[in-house]
């Protein structure tokens, strides 16, 4: 299996040395090579440079910046080029789009998502000596304005009930250290509710490490005879 890489920077660095076999590298400029998996962790403008033409050349795509698809015209766009490959969108820093996935096939009836992190990790601006909420809204308002902190928001959206239902609150809290979502979710299946406490990556702050961990996940299953 040839995987080609967008993005070394925290996540792809990480991917980078435990993935097998060892992936070709796409730095800023690169063409695209042909591969049987295209992997993006460079940002929204990388997967709108590059998704469509790794669909259209029959790569497997694996996103990481999922947030990017609350722009309906480059989700329909890659949408429409997934004819021959298939658009793999991993859980990422998120526990629980399994069961939120399968509960919507049940009907939902609410999703509520909120986001803590260090201020730092959100912006160089706020308040450190108390919390304050910096978002709260829709998962596609949440998506469009932080284009770095809001890809769970949009994978809870599209595991659920959609950017326009889906409830977000984006918290910084100057006690924390690590990235906590809390997700609740209710309809004919019951009720749930997830929290994680993630441990950021070392290179990037917003980034938690999950993140990295389900991606190479995702990679495997498509490798494996077994997928879980
Ligand atoms: N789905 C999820 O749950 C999560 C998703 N993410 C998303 O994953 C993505 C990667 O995160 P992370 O690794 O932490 O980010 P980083 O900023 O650490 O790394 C991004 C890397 O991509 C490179 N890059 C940017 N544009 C291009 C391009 N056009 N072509 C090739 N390389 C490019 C950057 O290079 P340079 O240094 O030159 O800018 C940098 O090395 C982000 O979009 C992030 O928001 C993050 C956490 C959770
Ligand atoms: O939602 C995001 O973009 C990233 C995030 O919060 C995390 O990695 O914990």
């Amino acid at each position: 299996m040839k995987i080609a890489l967008i993005g070394v920077g925290a996540i792809g660095s990480w991917l980078q040395e435990r993935l097998d076999p060892k992936p070709v590298v796409v730095r800023r400029g690169d063409a695209l090579p042909m591969a049987d998996v295209v992997v993006e962790v460079a940002g929204h403008a990388a997967l709108a440079q590059y998704g469509v033409a790794a669909l259209r050349q029959g790569s497997d795509l694996v996103i990481a910046s999922i947030g990017a698809l609350a722009d309906e015209a480059l989700w329909v766009s890659l949408q429409q080029a997934a004819t021959r490959a298939k658009i793999l969108l991993p859980a990422g820093a998120v526990a629980g789009i399994d069961a939120l996935a399968a509960a919507r096939l049940g009907g939902l009836d609410s999703v509520r998502y909120s986001s803590r992190k260090p201020p730092a990790s959100l912006s160089n601006t706020l308040p450190l000596d108390r919390e304050s909420v910096v978002f709260e809204g829709n998962a596609r308002d949440a998506a469009l304005q932080f284009l770095k902190n809001a890809n769970v928001a949009a994978t809870i959206a599209l595991a659920g009930i959609g950017f326009e239902k889906t409830e977000v609150r984006i918290i910084a809290d100057p006690t924390l250290t690590q990235n906590v979502h809390v997700l609740e979710a209710s309809g004919a299946f019951g009720t749930f509710t997830m929290n994680i406490a993630g441990r950021p990556l070392p290179g990037n702050p917003r980034s938690s490490s999950l993140t990295a961990m389900s991606l190479l996940r995702c990679i495997q299953n498509r490798q494996s005879s077994i997928v879980l």
